[in-house]
């Protein structure tokens, strides 16, 4: 069970933007849909433990991430949370075996191809990275960098997964290939996922409930296949928010 009750306050000299998100879900695999700058990220980021909300709640399975009232906030570390940003946030002066160990072992900045533990190992093999393990992130492709992210977050063995525009990188033929990859590593992991989309096909491939937000607030629930409905008829995701509240 994902439960979320979070504000945060932002502002930088004139621009203020309050972020008030509250959800409760059983599903496993949840999407945010909304326009930019709706408070997709800052939401993420909130959950990550990379900001900290003023003021809230964060359950995750009955693990308490964050609690204001009680004084509880984990550090990012100790949350548990791979969070796959929407560049990937590969590091360029590392090869494929040193980013995917990176996170395993701190201070391990020079491990050799052999030294890469079990766990790691099991995800360079499921993600066909074998032949990739020397070659540094500006040597391989769009798609094989998202497969390296995936790699290094899921092998810390996280207890939920955040994922920031998955496929936005990458090209309609091979980001229809990733959304299958995806969608069946989501089947094979028994871990919660929250992932940011713009796109509804993403959605109905990758969630089982949508939660659209709007101005820092979920504005509506939906099932992914009732966004994808509505935003056949729209050409904007602001334009398909306002359907779905009609709706
Ligand atoms: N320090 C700040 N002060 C004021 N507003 C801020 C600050 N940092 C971010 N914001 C605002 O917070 C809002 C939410 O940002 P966020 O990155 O979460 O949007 P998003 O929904 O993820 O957008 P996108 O889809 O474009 O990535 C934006 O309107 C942004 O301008």
């Amino acid at each position: 069970m994902i439960e979320i009750a979070i504000s945060r306050r932002l502002s930088n000299g004139s621009q203020v933007f309050v972020l008030d998100i509250e959800l409760v879900s059983e599903a496993r695999r949840i999407a945010l849909f909304g326009p930019s700058g709706s408070g997709k990220t800052q939401t993420l980021q909130a959950i990550a433990g990379l900001a900290r909300p003023d003021a809230g709640r964060i359950v995750i399975d009955g693990v308490t991430l964050f609690d204001s009232e009680r004084g509880v906030c984990l550090r990012a570390r100790e949350r548990g949370v791979a969070y796959l940003q929407q560049d990937y946030g590969l590091f360029p002066h590392l090869t494929v075996a040193q980013n995917i160990g990176f996170g395993l072992c701190r201070g391990w900045l020079n491990p050799r191809r052999g030294a890469l533990p079990d766990e790691a190992m099991y995800w360079v093999g499921a993600f066909e990275l074998d032949g990739l393990l020397d070659s540094y992130p500006r040597d391989i492709s769009g798609g094989q960098k998202q497969r390296v992210a995936l790699a290094r977050a899921l092998a810390l063995k996280p207890r939920l997964l955040l994922l920031d525009e998955p496929l936005s990188a990458l090209d309609a033929a091979l980001r229809e290939k990733m959304r299958q990859e995806i969608a069946a590593l989501q089947s094979r992991l028994n871990i919660p996922v929250i992932l940011i989309t713009h796109d509804p096909e993403d959605a109905a491939c990758l969630a089982d409930q949508v939660f659209c937000i709007q101005d820092g607030r979920i504005v509506k629930s939906c099932h992914p296949r009732e966004l994808a409905r509505q935003a056949l008829q729209s050409s904007t995701p602001s334009m398909t928010l306002d359907a779905l509240k009609i709706a």
